[in-house]
């Protein structure tokens, strides 16, 4: 069997994209690692898939899952993806497009411009939503960690962060403290790791440990959690240009209850098929 695909990047976290309207295969985490792969497979950070809608007035459903082959609820960068392949596709006419994942309903849009804005939703800060093992929920937590205890930021943008700050984001210890803080005991299902300088209240540089992908060149929810963790800290305004190894993403949050917005890039590398 042929499988038809899109490799597509937001800001260089990279994507291998299929629809399962046109076409259908029984998606195993093996096959997902097989594909990942970047020297026998096609390379990824994460496979996108685009499902019909279960409900009705939603456009479509959306699942993510990462280079290891584990199905996840989130990925920013990945929804901008998502929307401009399905004009692209021609599986709809439509600008403004909502979509279902496992985590709840969201907003895209697609700007004059060919940037994609994204309603995030409002992120969860309740332990038992991140999910994060904590007496009660607060702004920092004291994470131990080899002989270390670190002060981090968490929340949930559908997918589960942490955020901690760092004097120069070129030096940080991604390769040590990622994988430490990745599959620590304290979140029972893992995490993203972000590290944040923060250069104003209106400019953060970020790079990102992704769960299940380790660094990428850029991580939307990332992003929107560590402005949120910033915001929250009285570091940031309401408006932060991230800057991330991959570009820039433009992120907007009033506090609250209100949602996170994201805008930022996103792009067809090449089309392909595979045979399985
Ligand atoms: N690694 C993430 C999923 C991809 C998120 C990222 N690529 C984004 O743009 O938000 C997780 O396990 O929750």
């Amino acid at each position: 069997m042929v499988i038809h695909f899109s490799k597509m990047q937001g800001l260089g976290n990279d994507f291998m994209v299929i629809d399962q309207i046109t076409q259908y295969v029984r998606l195993t985490p093996e096959l997902v690692r097989s594909w990942s792969d970047r020297h026998f497979g096609i390379g990824f950070d994460q496979l996108l898939v685009v499902e019909a809608p279960k409900k009705p007035d939603i456009d479509f459903c959306y699942r993510i899952f990462n280079a290891d082959g584990s199905e996840v609820n989130q990925c920013g960068n990945g929804a901008r993806c998502f929307a401009r392949y399905v004009v692209e596709k021609q599986l709809t006419a439509k600008r403004k497009i909502t979509v279902e994942t496992n985590s709840g309903v969201m907003y895209l849009t697609i700007e004059k411009d060919g940037q994609v804005t994204v309603n995030m939703g409002t992120p969860g800060l309740n332990p038992d939503r991140i999910p994060l093992l904590a007496d009660a929920q607060s702004t920092q937590y004291n994470i131990a960690v080899a002989n270390d205890v670190l002060t981090v930021g968490a929340a949930s943008m559908g997918n589960p962060h942490c955020v901690l700050l760092v004097e120069d984001i070129d030096s940080a210890p991604l390769e040590t403290l990622g994988p430490m803080l990745e599959s620590h005991d304290a979140f029972p299902e893992r995490v993203n790791v972000g590290f944040m300088q923060v250069i104003s209240r209106s400019h953060v540089r970020l790079r990102v440990y992704e769960r299940g992908a380790g660094e990428t060149m850029a991580c939307g929810s990332g992003a929107c959690a560590a402005m949120v963790i910033g915001k929250l800290w009285n570091m940031l305004d309401s408006q932060v240009r991230v800057e991330l190894p991959g570009g820039e993403l433009d992120i907007q949050w009033k506090g609250g209850d209100n949602p996170v917005w994201m805008t930022g890039p996103a792009e067809t590398v090449y089309q392909g098929t595979i045979r399985i």
